[in-house]
C-alpha cells in the first residue's frame, strides 16, 4: 500500500518527513490538510494524530505522527534504499543521538519560533512580535556558537556524513535563509558552509518543487 503524508506546505515538520522520503527516493502521496478550517482537529485526521498536529503518516497499516519519529522509521525501514541516513556503529549511533536531541530541544525551539513569527504570522495577517523575535534570535545565536565549534571539527553535525541530524534541520534553515536571521548563520563560517551544503541537496530541491 502507498505511503501517505498528511500535512501542510508551510509546515517545517511536514517538510522534514517529505525530505526523508525524497532522500530515499520513495514514492508517496501528499495529502494537503486544510488547517484554516481545522481539518487537523477533527476525524479522520485525529485518529492518526490525536494531538491534532501535522504531519501524520501512513505506510500501509502503520500510522505514525511526530515528524522525527517518522523520519527514523523511514531511515530504518528503507535502509537499503537511497541515501543512508544513520550509522550502524554503536558509538556513532550514540553521537548521532546526542545531536538529534540537540536539534529537537535546542535548535528547533528558537528556530520554529522565528519561522512562525517572521514568515507565518504575516501570511495569517498577523504582526510579528519583535520582542519574541529578538529573544529567539539571541537563543539561536548561542546554539549556533556550539554548532560552529562542532562543525569546525566534523563536516556534518553527526559526523563525517549527512545523517538524519542534518536532515532534521533543513526546513527551518531554509526558512531562516529567507529572513534577517540569515546574518546569524553568515557570521559563523562553518555553520554557513554547512547550511549551504544541506540546502543544496537534490532531494530538498525536489521537495521544494513539489510543494510550490
Ligand atoms: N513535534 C511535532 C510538531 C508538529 C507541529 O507543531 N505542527 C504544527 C504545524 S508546523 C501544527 O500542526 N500546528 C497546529 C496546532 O498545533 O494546532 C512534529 O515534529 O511533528
Amino acid at each position: 500500500m502507498a505511503i501517505k503524508v498528511h500535512g501542510h506546505p508551510y509546515s517545517p515538520p511536514t517538510k522534514r518527513v517529505l525530505l526523508a522520503l525524497s532522500e530515499k527516493g520513495l514514492d508517496y502521496e501528499f495529502v494537503p490538510v486544510d488547517m484554516t478550517s481545522g481539518q487537523h482537529k477533527k476525524e479522520p485526521f485525529i485518529s492518526i494524530n490525536p494531538f491534532g498536529q501535522v504531519p501524520a503518516f501512513e505506510d500501509g497499516d502503520l500510522k505514525l505522527f511526530e515528524s522525527r519519529a517518522i523520519t527514523r522509521y523511514i531511515a530504518y525501514a528503507y535502509a537499503d534504499k537511497g541515501t543512508p541516513l544513520f550509522d550502524q556503529d554503536p558509538k556513532k549511533v550514540a553521537i548521532t543521538s546526542v545531536w538529534l536531541e540537540v536539534e529537537a530541544l535546542k535548535f528547533d525551539v528558537p528556530g520554529s519560533k522565528l519561522s512562525f513569527e517572521i514568515l507565518i504570522k504575516p501570511v495569517m495577517g498577523r504582526t510579528p512580535d519583535e520582542g519574541a523575535v529578538e529573544q529567539a534570535q539571541g537563543e539561536l545565536a548561542k546554539v549556533l556558537d556550539v554548532y560552529e565549534a562542532r562543525l569546525s571539527k566534523s563536516k556534518y553535525l553527526g559526523g563525517d556524513s549527512f545523517t538524519l541530524v542534518d536532515l532534521h534541520h533543513v526546513p527551518i534553515v531554509h526558512n531562516m535563509m529567507k529572513t534577517k536571521v540569515k546574518a546569524v548563520f553568515d557570521a559563523r563560517p562553518h555553520v554557513s558552509a554547512w547550511a549551504a551544503d544541506i540546502l543544496a541537496r537534490p532531494a530538498w530541491a525536489k521537495v521544494v518543487a513539489k510543494l510550490s
